[in-house]
């Protein structure tokens, strides 16, 4: 029998009509059975569902954003499909159900499971448009709801996959299917054991591409980017770029520690101890190869850049004459742990422990109010991390000039650097 193939679309490849067109074409040329494709919410809809829970969370009127929200799938319709299709209904649909998901009350308490139950109408609109669209094109592909495969724990927005139970709904009722159709599904979104909606975290697709591939014992995955692979750095920041042709999982997997957004860095683990390689492919030119991330590759190392926006720098001082010990990082441990905040950057001196964080909601507060007993503190906020994994030390300058630098840290083949513009 013959593996099952996974495709991964992002927002950017569905952002739009002609990029529904394209993915068509994609597939066209690719369809076989034993086929998942996985898609993303179109376009950024997933930061507009964000913007109308924070209205609604603030007690704001977000009527205006809901509108330009339909508005935006609807005219994707109208360019795709002709006038009285089916998918027309079924996107007004979807926001009667969101509306009503919007009518109940939230609060800071319930925020997490409530944003779950509002944010994966992104993926379910696109899944459904994208669906219909491939039908209309005659490439008969099924529409499953993720949430039915992806079990996951309670720990809405961050939800961790349950393994063994996913393994066993994608064995017995995915694919079976696969044997048929292809299938298409939502990425991002899965379920709890009360069937409540989860979320896998944000840019969470590229994960379930691999959940789901892992679970099924799958050939391979490829995640179709605006991009033609992964490169040396992010290509909309810094010029002059360099694609890996094939990349090792370790190297890859570094690479999204340290905040390469091209790939989610839950990804890469599942594939990685299935043995499954990971294709990176340009959707704007889908025959050309892209990187290969897998266990045999060779590559030499390169200077890689990579910038995490939107950081924070916390000092924590001590105030009772010691000096930092273990027990004062546990502590500080300890609450980001409680908060699921994870550390970019650690450094400690004789009497402070600074800490880089990305910038989350209500978060930076609970933070410094959990805190505040044990240590004096300090932040500043808006600033980048910088990291260079082999950095080339002669052009390394450059990426510091115009620029004021608040912490750094260096081994032998990485240099983090925490700066912001002057
Ligand atoms: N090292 C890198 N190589 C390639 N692209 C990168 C890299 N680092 C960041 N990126 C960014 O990742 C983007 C693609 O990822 P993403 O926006 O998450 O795609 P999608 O949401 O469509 O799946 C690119 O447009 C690029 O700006
Ligand atoms: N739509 C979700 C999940 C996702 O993975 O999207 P994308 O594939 O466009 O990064 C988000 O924006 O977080």
């Amino acid at each position: 029998m013959t593996k099952t193939l996974v495709y991964k679309f992002g927002g950017a490849s569905v952002k739009d009509a002609p990029a529904v067109k394209n993915l068509a074409e994609i597939i066209r040329n690719r369809l076989r059975n034993n086929f998942v494709i996985v898609v993303s919410a179109m376009g950024k809809s997933t930061n507009q569902l964000e913007a109308i829970l924070s209205l609604k969370l603030a007690n704001q009127d977000f009527s205006q954003n809901s509108t330009i929200l339909k508005g935006f799938h609807l005219a994707i319709c109208s360019e795709l499909f002709p006038e009285g299709h089916v998918i027309f209904p079924k996107v007004e649909n979807y926001f009667i159900q969101l509306q009503h998901e919007l009518n109940q009350p939230i609060s800071k308490e319930n925020y997490d499971e409530y944003y779950d139950r509002i944010i994966g109408f992104g993926e379910l609109l696109s899944s459904r448009i994208v669906m219909e669209y491939l039908c209309l094109q005659n490439l008969l592909v099924l529409w499953q709801d993720a949430r039915e495969l992806i079990c996951t724990d309670s720990d809405f927005r961050f939800a961790r996959v349950d393994w063994g139970k996913t393994r066993k709904k994608c064995q017995a009722q995915l694919k079976p299917k696969l044997e048929q159709f292809p299938v298409l599904t939502q990425g991002f979104i899965g379920s709890d054991s009360k069937g409540r909606p989860t979320t896998l975290g944000r840019e969470g697709s590229d994960f379930t591409a691999a959940i789901l591939a892992a679970s099924l014992d799958a050939g391979s995955v490829t995640i179709w980017k605006d991009v033609p692979g992964v490169l040396n750095a992010d290509p909309k920041i810094f010029n002059d770029t360099t694609l890996f042709a094939e990349l090792d999982y370790q190297q890859a997997a570094q690479m999204t520690f340290y905040g390469a957004s091209v790939i989610h860095p839950k990804t890469i683990k599942p594939l990685a101890n299935a043995g499954i390689p990971l294709f990176v492919k340009s959707f704007l030119h889908p025959d050309e190869a892209g990187t290969k991330i897998h266990s045999q590759a060779k590559a030499d190392p390169l200077p890689t850049i990579i910038l995490k926006k939107d950081q924070i720098l916390v000092s924590l001082k001590v105030t009772d004459f010691t000096f930092i010990e273990e027990k004062h990082i546990h502590r500080v441990y300890e609450q980001l742990q409680a908060l699921k905040l994870r550390v970019n950057m650690l450094q400690t001196s004789a009497i402070s422990i600074s800490i880089v964080i990305d910038s989350q909601l209500f978060k930076l507060e609970q933070l410094l109010s959990a805190l505040k007993k044990d240590f004096e503190i300090r932040y500043n906020e808006g600033l980048e991390l910088l990291t260079v994994l082999y950095p080339d030390m002669a052009s390394f300058p450059q990426l510091l000039e115009g620029y004021q630098v608040y912490l750094e840290q260096s081994t032998r083949h990485t240099v983090q650097i925490v700066r912001r513009i002057n």
